[in-house]
């Protein structure tokens, strides 16, 4: 496993989304070209579409407007190349945890010799090898939600596309995540499309955050208000001026009014 993945490179021209024909537009005018390996957080408020633009990118949503493509190719369906991470951990109860990294590669006809080596090298990264015969059930919610990243990994995706992730974790166990997260990146190298409602995790994790704002409840679509690089190098410390500079900004951007 290297850092050398050269795909997974999100391009995103002019995206809008309404649901029917008759319903206002969700979000609209969305520019996004995200790089291979390159972490970018999606924050704003409540409905301003932040879901929607990773459900389009995962697949399982169409834009009514504009185009969104993996490494020069239109996404028309979900495929491999995309996992997603669900706040709710999305497992299979009735498997264990071995048995729901093996998941995805058994779908995609791995023998059993790959797909003993697959779950080994994935549930070595998130640091869960002795619990691969427990159930989900019988892990803490931070243990599901690697079990979750592993079986997402495990398909060997260029994007991983996570949507609140920690959101149901307490505040140790979310920053550990986030470290965690942090470190699993910089060895797998995929890209990835982080929506959260922190903007300190933002700021944490991302290499730029779209902040976007808006949305049907406001009358106006969600649309993007501004992208701000995060140049704080890879050991970012939430207690320096840079740092909670950084985050207030971009607090206030997306409290402001519209
Ligand atoms: N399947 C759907 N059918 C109809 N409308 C939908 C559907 N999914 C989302 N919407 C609407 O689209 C708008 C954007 O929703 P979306 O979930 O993308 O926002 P969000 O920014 O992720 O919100 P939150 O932060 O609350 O999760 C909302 O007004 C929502 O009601």
């Amino acid at each position: 496993m290297t850092a050398s993945v050269k795909t997974g490179a999100i391009s995103i021209r002019g995206v809008g989304k309404r649901y029917s024909e008759d319903a206002p537009w969700a979000m609209r005018g969305f520019d996004l070209e995200a790089a291979p390996g390159e972490l970018v957080a999606i924050v704003g408020a409540s409905g301003c579409g932040k879901s929607t633009v990773l459900r389009m990118v995962s697949g399982f949503e169409g834009p009514t407007e504009g185009e969104i493509s993996l490494d020069g190719a239109p996404i028309k369906a979900p495929g491999p190349d995309r996992g997603f991470v669900f706040q709710d951990y999305g497992l299979f109860p009735w498997l264990t945890v071995a048995e729901n990294v093996e998941f995805g590669p058994k779908q995609a006809g791995l023998g059993r010799a790959a797909r003993r080596e697959r779950v080994q090298e994935y549930l070595e990264l998130v640091g869960l090898t002795r619990v691969r015969a427990s159930y989900p059930h019988q892990l803490s919610g931070g243990m599901q939600q690697r079990v979750a990243i592993a079986r997402v990994l495990a398909n060997k995706p260029t994007v991983m596309l996570m949507d609140e992730p920690f959101g149901a974790l307490d505040a140790l166990t979310r920053e550990q995540m986030q470290a965690d997260l942090a470190d699993i990146r910089r060895r797998v190298g995929t890209t990835v499309l982080f929506v959260t409602h922190s903007i300190e995790e933002a700021v944490q994790l991302a290499d730029r955050v779209v902040i976007m704002t808006g949305g049907m409840s406001h009358g106006v679509p969600g649309h993007i208000r501004r992208i701000v690089d995060i140049e704080l190098g890879e050991e970012r410390d939430p207690t320096s001026t840079a740092f909670t500079d950084l985050e207030r900004a971009i607090s206030e951007e997306v409290h402001a009014k519209l």
